[in-house]
C-alpha cells in the first residue's frame, strides 16, 4: 500500500510565482486557509527571471499616460484579439497593484522628483515599466514573499502557528486536479519532489498559477519547470485553453555559446537606446514597420535617436515595435544572408548611452554580466548576436475575466497560464502587471467561490487511486524509452514544425509526429534510485511525468496553428501571411476527448464578444478599420465602409469581404 499524506485547505493555489503569490496573499486575507505549492524552490519561480519591469499607467513620467492609453496599447499589440474585458482591468488596476506592492516594500527605482520610474519598452506608447534596474521580478517575489512571512508572523500571533493560514509546499509537484461526483474540483495530487512522497491537498478551491510552456521548445528563454503543467492540468479536469496557436517569440535571445542558446536579452537595451544592425551594418528595422503602425513610428534613424530625449515631438524608434514585429524581421534577415556569424543579428549599445560604458552597467547590471560571464563578450565595447526565443504563450485557460475562474467549478487561473488578456501578442511588462492583477483576482474569486459553497466536496477514493497509479506507471515499465530521449524530440518537432514560421504541410508532419510521440510518452520508463522507496529526488521521473503536460500543449498549439489560416502577432502563417479581420472574431478553443486514458485535444470555433461600445470609442475609426469586420464597427462607421466596399466591389468587380483593411495584412 502506498503511504499518502493528507492536508486540508480551502483555497490551493499551484504555483509560487508572481501570480500565486498574489492568489494566495488575497484568499489568506479572505480569510481563507491557504496552501501554496510550487515544484520549484521558494523564491525560485520563474517570474524572478523578469528583467524589464511592470506595466503600469501610472504616468509618473509622462502625464499622458493613463488607463485609456494603455488599453488602448494593449489591444493594438494582441491584434484585437485580446479579451477586452481583461485587458480594460489590467489597465484600470495595475497602478493600485505597483503602489500596492510599494507599500509591502517594494523598492522601485525613482524618478528624480521621487516617483516610482518608468521606462521605455515595445509598443508602450509611453515610459509606463516600473522596474528594479533590469531585476524587477525578483523584487516583485522578494515582496510578495516577505508579505507572506507577515501574514504567517500574524497568524503565529494569533494562533500560535506559522503556518495555521498559509503554508507553503516547496519542490512539490502537482500531477493531478481532483474532482468530486459532481464534477466539481475537491483538491489535488501530488508528490515532494525530494523525497517522492505523495500528498493528497483536500481543497473546494484550487488556482492554476503554474506559467508558461517554453520547455516544449528547443531554443526557449524559459526555466525549467515550464512544461505546461497548468494547460495540461486544466485539460485534464475537463477545463478548456483558448488560442494556444498564439506562443510568443521573444526577437533578441542569445544565440551563441550553444549551452546558452535562448536565454532572453531583455527588451530594456532596446528601451535604452539598443539598436538592430545586419552583418552589413544596417539599422534593419526600418525596412519592418507594418502598415498598422506606419502612424507611430519613425521612418529615420535621426528622428528616431531623437525621440529618447524628446519623445513628444518625434516618433519612436523601430527597434521598439511590438515582439513579433521585431522577431520576424530578424528572422528575415537571418534567412536573406545577412545574420550574424552565429546565426543571429547584431545589437548594440556601444556609444549609444549618454555616460558611456558607465552607464550602460548601471543601467543594464544583469545584461553586462549575463554577456560577460556567459559569452565572454563586453556590451559596453562589443556587440551581442540575438535571435529569436521562444518566450511566452498567450494562449491558455479559458477563465471568466473579473474572477479567474475556469469552466470546471472550482477551478481558477492566473498569470501566464491562463488566456485571453495578451490576444494574439503580449507586450512586455504586460506580464508582470497581469500576475499581481489577475492574481488578486483570482484569489479573491475562489475565495468568494468557498463561501458560496453549502458543503466541501468529499474526495473519492478512486481518484486518488487512479492519480497514484499514473504517477508510479514509469517505474512499472519494463525496457521501456528513456524520458529525455523523448523529451528532445519532442523539443526538435516542434522548434522545427510549430515555430516562428508556420506552414500547413510542416503542422500536419508535427502532428503525425506528436502521434508517434504519445505512444512513446506512454512507453516511458525510469529506474527506482536507492532511497526514498525508489523516488527520491529523481529527475528523470520527474521528467518522464511533466512530458504527458508537454505532448497535451504541443497537440493543442499544433492543432491550434493548423486551423487559423492568417497571421496574426504570435501566430505566422508563411501560406497565410495576411491578417483577416473574419478569423479575428473567432477564438480556438480546445479541450480533450477520446479515451481518458490516452485523450487527445479536440478544437471547437467559438466567437469572440464584441468589444464594449464605450472601449470602442477609445481608438481611431481608421485604427478600428483595420481589424474590424463591417458589421463589428460602430453604426456609422459600418455604413461608410460598407458604402466604400460597395464601390470597390463595382468599380473591380472583386468581392468585398470583411473590412477595408481586411486582408491587407500587417507583415
Ligand atoms: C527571461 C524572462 C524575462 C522576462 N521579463 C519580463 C518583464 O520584464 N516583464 C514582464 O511583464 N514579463 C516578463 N517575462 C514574462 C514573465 O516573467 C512571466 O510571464 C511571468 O513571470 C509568469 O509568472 P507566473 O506567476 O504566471 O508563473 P511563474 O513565475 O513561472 O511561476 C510558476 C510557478 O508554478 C510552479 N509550478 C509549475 N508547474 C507546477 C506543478 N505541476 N506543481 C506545482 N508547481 C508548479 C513553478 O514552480 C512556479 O513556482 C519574462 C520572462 C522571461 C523568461
Amino acid at each position: 500500500m502506498t503511504e499518502i499524506e493528507r492536508h486540508s485547505y480551502d483555497v490551493v493555489v499551484i504555483g509560487a510565482g508572481g501570480a500565486g503569490l498574489r492568489a494566495a496573499i488575497e484568499a489568506r486575507l479572505q480569510g481563507k486557509k491557504t496552501a501554496i505549492i510550487s515544484k520549484s524552490l521558494f523564491g525560485k519561480a520563474h517570474t524572478v527571471m523578469a528583467e524589464g519591469g511592470a506595466a503600469a499607467a501610472m504616468g509618473n513620467v509622462n502625464a499622458n499616460d493613463n488607463w485609456m492609453v494603455h488599453f488602448r496599447d494593449t489591444m493594438r499589440g494582441g491584434k484585437f484579439m485580446n479579451s477586452w474585458r481583461m485587458a480594460e482591468l489590467h489597465a484600470k488596476e495595475a497602478p493600485e497593484r505597483i503602489w500596492e506592492l510599494e507599500l509591502w516594500g517594494a523598492l522601485f527605482d525613482r524618478t528624480k522628483d521621487g516617483k516610482i520610474s518608468q521606462r521605455n519598452f515595445g509598443g508602450h506608447e509611453y515610459p509606463r515599466l516600473a522596474h528594479v534596474g533590469d531585476r524587477t521580478g525578483l523584487e516583485l517575489i522578494r515582496t510578495a514573499q516577505q508579505k507572506i512571512v507577515a501574514l504567517q508572523q500574524e497568524d503565529h500571533a494569533e494562533h500560535g502557528d506559522y503556518e495555521a493560514n498559509l503554508k507553503v509546499w516547496a519542490e512539490t509537484t502537482v500531477t493531478r486536479l481532483l474532482k468530486d461526483a459532481d464534477g466539481r474540483i475537491c483538491g489535488a495530487f501530488g508528490y515532494v519532489r525530494e523525497t517522492g512522497k505523495f500528498v493528497v491537498f483536500e481543497a473546494p478551491a484550487v488556482v492554476l498559477a503554474t506559467g508558461g510552456i517554453g520547455k516544449a521548445f528547443k531554443v526557449t528563454s524559459n526555466s525549467w519547470e515550464y512544461t505546461g503543467d497548468g494547460h495540461a492540468l486544466a485539460l485534464l479536469a475537463g477545463g478548456t485553453l483558448l488560442n494556444m496557436e498564439f506562443v510568443q517569440f521573444h526577437p533578441t535571445g542569445m544565440v551563441w555559446p550553444p549551452s546558452v542558446k535562448g536565454i532572453l536579452v531583455t527588451e530594456s537595451v532596446r528601451g535604452d537606446r539598443g539598436v538592430l544592425r545586419n552583418s552589413d551594418g544596417k539599422r534593419f528595422m526600418f525596412d519592418y514597420i507594418p502598415e498598422v503602425f506606419k502612424e507611430q513610428y519613425a521612418t529615420s534613424e535621426e528622428e528616431g535617436d531623437r525621440w529618447y530625449d524628446d519623445p513628444e515631438n518625434n516618433k519612436r524608434p523601430p527597434e521598439l515595435l511590438p515582439r513579433d514585429e521585431v522577431a520576424r524581421a530578424i528572422n528575415s534577415e537571418v534567412k536573406a544572408g545577412r545574420g550574424s556569424p552565429h546565426g543571429g543579428v547584431f545589437l548594440t549599445v556601444v556609444d549609444r548611452m549618454p555616460g558611456g560604458a558607465a552607464e550602460i552597467v548601471k543601467r543594464l547590471p544583469s545584461m553586462y554580466h549575463q554577456f560577460k560571464e556567459l559569452a565572454d563578450v563586453d556590451i559596453t565595447k562589443e556587440p551581442m548576436e540575438v535571435g529569436p526565443t521562444c518566450h511566452y504563450v498567450m494562449g491558455g485557460v479559458e477563465v471568466d475575466p473579473d474572477t479567474g475562474a475556469a469552466k470546471v467549478p472550482g477551478l481558477f487561473a492566473a498569470g501566464e497560464v491562463s488566456g485571453g488578456m495578451h490576444g494574439s501578442n503580449r507586450l512586455g511588462g504586460n506580464s508582470l502587471s497581469d500576475l499581481l492583477v489577475f492574481g488578486r483576482r483570482a484569489g479573491l474569486g475562489a475565495a468568494e467561490y468557498v463561501d458560496g459553497l453549502a458543503a466541501r466536496p468529499a474526495v473519492p477514493d478512486a481518484e486518488i487511486e487512479a492519480a497514484t497509479t499514473e504517477a508510479l506507471a514509469p517505474f512499472e515499465r519494463e525496457g521501456g524509452e528513456n524520458p529525455y530521449a523523448v523529451h528532445a524530440e519532442l523539443q526538435q518537432t516542434m522548434n522545427e514544425l510549430v515555430g516562428i514560421i508556420r506552414k500547413e504541410g510542416e503542422l500536419e508532419r508535427a502532428l503525425e509526429s506528436l502521434d508517434k510521440l504519445r505512444e512513446r510518452v506512454a512507453n516511458v520508463a525510469v529506474e527506482p534510485v536507492a532511497v526514498s522507496d525508489g523516488r527520491g529526488y529523481h529527475p528523470g521521473w520527474h521528467l518522464a511525468l511533466d512530458l504527458r503536460n508537454m505532448l497535451l500543449v504541443s497537440e493543442a498549439v499544433a492543432k491550434a496553428a493548423l486551423e487559423r489560416q492568417e497571421s496574426r502577432g504570435g501566430h505566422t502563417r508563411d501560406d497565410y501571411p495576411a491578417m483577416s479581420a473574419e478569423w479575428r472574431k473567432i477564438n480556438l478553443v480546445c479541450s480533450l476527448t477520446g479515451d481518458p486514458a490516452s485523450p487527445r485535444v479536440a478544437l471547437t470555433r467559438q466567437p469572440l464578444a464584441p468589444m464594449r461600445e464605450d472601449l470602442l470609442e477609445l481608438f481611431e475609426n481608421d485604427e478600428l478599420k483595420k481589424y474590424l469586420t463591417a458589421e463589428e464597427l460602430p453604426k456609422g462607421l459600418a455604413e461608410e465602409v460598407e458604402t466604400q466596399q460597395a464601390e470597390a466591389a463595382a468599380g473591380s468587380g472583386a468581392t468585398a469581404a470583411g473590412a477595408a483593411d481586411d486582408e491587407e495584412g500587417d507583415r
